[in-house]
């Protein structure tokens, strides 16, 4: 079988004196989707930081196409084709939903192709265009996501890793992101997602890793896990 896209194997992690990862171990296929799930505090965002460069990793081995980034600085990793979508959203104030979006593109010189994926990003997300002259932190939490996630896209990235999708939207608008997310990744999009509701996840993903503690507890086919009932009793709740 092909190498995954993206690997972990034994990944320690943490922000200075503390550790928060302990030897996790995961893999992203081309193609997939893959949920991270478990409680507050469990790491996963910590995780996500790790993989893109805002943490370097106190030990073990991340790979990424073939290649060891564990360490490299987040701009190379960037540019290596991960783009992270920040828990919070993190836009720009004083600058517009277009300009915000603009910003993933830093890196890029194909002004051809950052002109279709910007078409590509107000086709997911027809708000974003008619509000693309609007300062981007003026815009609903929801749209400031869909301005976040656009943004990530905006890169042309191989792995979108997305942090908290859903968290404080409501219902509907958690529908609509799933969807684009669902289009997205069927025009090929490979993504990690860090899901707080642990039925999004499991319906957005095709595989799943629970992770407590900063260790991998369980990890499955996404659909298996939602039937499974400790994993129900565990964690939906939560
Ligand atoms: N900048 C930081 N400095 C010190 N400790 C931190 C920092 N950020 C997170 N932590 C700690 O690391 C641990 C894991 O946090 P992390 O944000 O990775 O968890 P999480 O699984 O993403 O949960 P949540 O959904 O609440 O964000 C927590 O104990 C948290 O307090």
């Amino acid at each position: 079988m092909a190498e995954p896209l993206l690997s972990l194997s034994g990944v320690t992690s943490g922000y200075g004196q503390i550790q928060v990862l302990w030897g996790m171990d995961l893999a992203v296929n081309a193609g997939e989707v893959v949920a991270l799930v478990g409680s507050n505090g469990a790491g996963k965002s910590t995780l996500l930081r790790t993989i893109s460069g805002q943490l370097a990793p106190s030990a073990g081995s991340i790979r990424f196409d073939g290649t060891e980034i564990g360490g490299s600085r987040p701009d190379i990793i960037l540019k290596a084709g991960i783009a992270h979508v920040p828990e919070g959203r993190r836009l720009f104030r004083g600058l517009t939903v277009r300009d915000n979006l603009l910003l993933g593109a830093y890196l890029r010189t194909d002004k051809q192709a950052i002109a279709d994926d910007l078409e590509w990003v107000f086709e997911l997300f027809p708000i974003l265009r008619e509000r693309q002259r609007q300062d981007a932190t003026t815009l609903s939490g929801g749209e400031q996501q869909m301005c976040a996630v656009g943004r990530g896209i905006m890169s042309r990235p191989r792995l979108l890793m997305i942090d908290e999708l859903s968290l404080g939207l409501s219902p509907r608008m958690v529908e609509h992101l799933g969807n684009a997310l669902v289009a997205l990744n069927k025009a090929g999009q490979t993504i990690l997602l860090v899901e707080q509701d642990v039925m999004t996840a499991f319906e957005l993903s095709n595989r799943a890793y629970i992770v407590e503690n900063g260790r991998v507890a369980r990890t499955g086919a996404s659909a298996e896990l939602a039937r499974d009932p400790t994993v129900s009793d565990a964690y939906l709740s939560i």
